[in-house]
């Protein structure tokens, strides 16, 4: 990995320890009453604190800002779900102190989402926690999830490629790197992109049932998801 690559990963790693998702809403998870309405609105902080986060950890990645402005909203609406779900899974598989990861887990079961949906969103969990993915990887991964050129309403693909490609170029290098026994590792990193993406949809009908049950998401969430 070159001197500018390592810099250029500091940037992007340094962000993303910095926005962790606050400690209040997690401590939450432990505290408050054990209701599918206490754990949709649990649940509604989570999501809204993860957007939060995932804006700020965008703007920092390097060249983001330059794009077309339009662009941006594109990229970050397209790609929300996706960041949302990758660093769940992250806290889910990692961070969480044992004992949170089970509460959180039967909130999210207990919080109205259907049960079609858990299966895969579970799966998903357990396949990016086999990974053991390094910080960086996370950090790039995440990155790389963000710069998708071919989302919806993206308008200069060729600048989003741009940016993609020395982060995938850097993700490859940390994969040889951290992973030296498993030469396919940079495959079934990218391998979890295609997994993620399935989530969307699954995420779009977990919306729709919340809103059936006329159930209130933040201005924020309306927002990114196109809701109300
Ligand atoms: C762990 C998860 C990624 C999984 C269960 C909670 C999450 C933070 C996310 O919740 C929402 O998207 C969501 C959307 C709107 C809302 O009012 C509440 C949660 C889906």
């Amino acid at each position: 990995i070159t001197k500018e690559q390592q810099a250029f990963m500091k940037v992007i790693v340094d962000s993303y320890n910095r926005h962790q998702i606050p400690q209040d809403v997690t401590k939450k998870l432990l505290q408050e009453q054990y209701s599918a309405e206490e754990n949709f609105i649990l649940l509604t902080e989570m999501a809204t604190s993860q957007v939060q986060v995932l804006v700020e950890f965008t703007k920092n990645i390097p060249g983001f800002l330059s794009l077309d402005h339009e662009d941006q909203i594109a990229l970050l609406k397209g790609s929300a779900v996706e960041a949302m779900f990758l660093r769940s899974a992250q806290v889910l598989s990692t961070k969480m102190p044992n004992g949170h990861t089970e509460v959180l887990e039967e909130r999210i079961r207990n919080s109205g989402i259907s049960e079609e949906f858990m299966t895969p969103m579970f799966n998903f969990y357990k396949s990016i926690g086999k990974l053991h993915m390094v910080q960086e990887e996370q950090a790039l991964l995440t990155a790389v999830t963000i710069l998708t050129p071919d989302r919806p309403f993206v308008k200069d693909h060729p600048a989003v490629e741009r940016l993609q490609e020395p982060m995938l170029e850097v993700l490859r290098k940390l994969c040889a790197l951290h992973h030296p026994r498993e030469p396919q590792y940079f495959a079934r990193l990218l391998g979890r992109l295609t997994e993620l993406r399935t989530l969307n949809h699954y995420h779009t009908e977990m919306l729709t049932s919340w809103r059936m049950n006329d159930q209130k998401f933040t201005p924020l969430l309306c927002e990114i998801w196109d809701v109300q």
